[in-house]
């Protein structure tokens, strides 16, 4: 199992493990052989004195402690090796999705991640930090007591093996079509996490749109599905399960009738009929236990099987070669892409010049927003190619790629913490001053020293405590604290009244000059300034070039600056209360 791939960095905890508890099992096996004196000394010709006997019983009672000692240890290790384990992967696994185009993420819901991160990692433990110290116990002790028993009598081993024939039939009617069902199981238990994370995540339009009776059913009926699938096996598998567990500790069913046999007729001492008895008692616990754990495995292969999938799902290809670019022009050459199979943008090429504003209008769903997202390797574009100062953005270290481009985007992402902290990600080193000061550009200052906590003040679970409109200017923040040369601003439309527009107009006036900023405008009064006005149209450029050019050439950038004007007399009008 690649699992343990992930432990070996912490080998020298489970090796301790491996150790404690081999020679808590050898310890283990003592008691027997003492038992095993005291009986022979009753039954054979030399005096008992009560000081052997106790002696003997001490030694029984050394043994028992420093048995359980020794395993208390080793399972201490390799509990301690175990959580190093699990950080290590939900550590990794984190870095992995670092690594993993967008699309790749988006295809799993979050509840599947979750259950991913969480409880399939945390089931793990029991793999790790069990298997090792039980699973040597539970493997050595029936290997150790029956190479002793066959070296004392080679009839009684068989014999004391007579039950495992019959618990293996059960075993293999306990696991039949079991490998579909644990699929079965997983699918229902997935659908479960992710159904549970959508109805609390999608409370308020199920609240505003009374859907309270059809998503709470499709959360029941996953519950019910995972209670029908956990059931279903159980059911199926409970009466072989009992009858393995039954018949396989009964070691003595075969020992003891024939081992009397041959002890009356002479071809069995005493002793060796008594310790035979003794020795294949101590077996059928931990013959059941191995077998617990074989069930464990299997299950836990497929467990693994999920996380190992989304380890090995696809990356963003970084190349060993790169190219540090010599300015921040960006050009895109030809660029076709789909998420899918349809095109969403087809043949698109323009030059976003270094010290300008590049804009980005057109009509809903016409690719503008995928423009954005292809220029921060969300998606890999395949055909046709985007560059930064004449480099490939393929050819550029993902990291360094990432330092050149602030990207705010539409969907606008806080952090539950506070306002600061929020706003200091766009640099992690920068001082309380420096964040205070970006946050005035971005105007945002003031609507933040009239919170209680100021700076301070939680923004709560992903921004909910603010208003759109505020989330958008404290991500504007953030990205000119990151002070890259590229900036991608996103207008998001459901936050663009009057008022909040000025805002952001001003928060963009002061982003320094020096920077190719590309904003993607849906009120086309924001960016008449701009050097360069791309017109998007069902995934190709259908014009380009500055505001008063556009209403000349453009029919589409006209009737949409017609639209916009008409809205913004509508506004003005609203305001001036000469319509009701
Ligand atoms: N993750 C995705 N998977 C599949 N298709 C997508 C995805 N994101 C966007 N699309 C599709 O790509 C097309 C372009 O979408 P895009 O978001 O780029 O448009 P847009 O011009 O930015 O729209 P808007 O102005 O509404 O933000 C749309 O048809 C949309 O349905």
């Amino acid at each position: 199992m690649k699992i343990f791939s992930y432990a070996k960095d912490y080998k020298n905890k489970t090796y301790i493990s491996v150790v404690l508890s081999t020679i808590s099992v050898f310890v283990g096996i003592i008691p027997y052989y003492l038992v095993y004196k005291i009986i022979m000394a009753f039954v054979g010709d030399t005096h008992v004195t009560i000081n052997y006997i106790l002696m003997i019983s001490g030694f029984i009672l050394i043994s028992l402690l420093l048995k359980s000692l020794l395993f208390f240890m080793a399972m201490a290790a390799s509990h301690d090796a175990a959580y190093d384990t699990l950080m290590g992967m939900r550590k990794k696994l984190a870095d992995k999705m670092i690594k993993m185009p967008m699309g790749e993420i988006n295809k799993k819901s979050s509840g599947n991640f979750k259950n991913i991160f969480v409880d399939l990692i945390e089931e793990m433990e029991l793999i790790l930090a069990h298997m090792i110290p039980e699973g040597i116990s539970n493997l050595v002790v029936p290997l150790v007591v029956l190479v002793y028993l066959f070296i004392l009598d080679w009839r009684m081993a068989l014999l004391s093996l007579g039950t495992i024939p019959l618990g293996m039939v059960m075993y293999k009617l306990m696991l039949r079509g079991a490998g579909e069902k644990i699929k079965q199981y997983f699918k229902a238990s997935n659908e479960m996490n992710s159904n549970i994370i959508e109805y609390i995540g999608g409370m308020e339009v199920i609240k505003i749109f009374n859907q309270t009776t059809t998503s709470f059913e499709k959360y029941t009926n996953s519950v019910k599905n995972y209670k029908k699938f956990t059931l279903d096996w159980y059911k199926q598998s409970w009466i072989y399960m009992t009858g393995f567990f039954t018949i396989v500790p009964c070691t003595m069913l075969f020992v003891a009738p024939f081992g009397a046999l041959f002890y009356t007729k002479g071809t069995l001492s005493l002793g060796t009929y008594v310790l035979c008895m003794l020795l294949s008692i101590g077996l059928g616990a931990p013959l059941t236990r191995l077998a617990e754990f074989v069930e464990f495995t299997h299950m836990l292969t497929e467990k693994s099987k999920i996380i190992e999938d989304l380890f090995d799902s696809k990356e963003i290809v970084e190349k060993d070669m790169y190219k540090i670019p010599e300015n921040y022009d960006i050009s895109f050459n030809n660029v076709t892409f789909a998420y899918d199979k349809q095109d969403v943008l087809k043949g698109v090429s323009f030059k976003a010049k270094e010290n300008t504003v590049t804009a980005l209008v057109g009509e809903s769903g016409s690719g503008k927003s995928t423009l954005a997202k292809i220029l921060v390797r969300f998606w890999d574009v395949e055909k046709g190619g985007i560059r930064i100062g004449d480099v490939n953005i393929k050819d550029i270290p993902f990291e360094k790629l990432m330092d050149y481009i602030s990207y705010v985007s539409q969907d606008i992402y806080l952090f539950n913490t506070s306002i600061m902290e929020n706003i200091r990600m766009g640099k992690p080193n920068a001082t309380d001053e420096e964040v205070i000061q970006v946050a005035k550009l971005a105007q945002c200052h003031d609507f933040i020293i009239e919170f209680g906590d100021k700076y301070h003040t939680s923004v709560g679970d992903t921004g909910n405590k603010l208003s759109g409109g505020q989330k958008q200017r404290i991500s504007i923040a953030r990205a000119l604290l990151k002070d890259a040369p590229i900036i991608i601003l996103d207008e998001a439309t459901a936050f663009t009244d009057p008022e909040n527009e000025d805002k952001i107009q001003e928060a963009l006036n002061s982003l320094t000059g020096g920077k190719t900023i590309i904003v993607i405008a849906h009120r086309l009064s924001t960016i008449t300034d701009a050097n360069n006005i791309i017109v998007m149209d069902k995934g190709k450029i259908s014009a380009q070039g500055t505001h008063d050019k556009l209403l000349k050439k453009s029919k589409i950038y006209s009737s949409m600056w017609e639209a916009h004007t008409k809205a913004m007399d509508w506004d003005i009008k609203v305001k001036e209360n000469k319509i009701s």
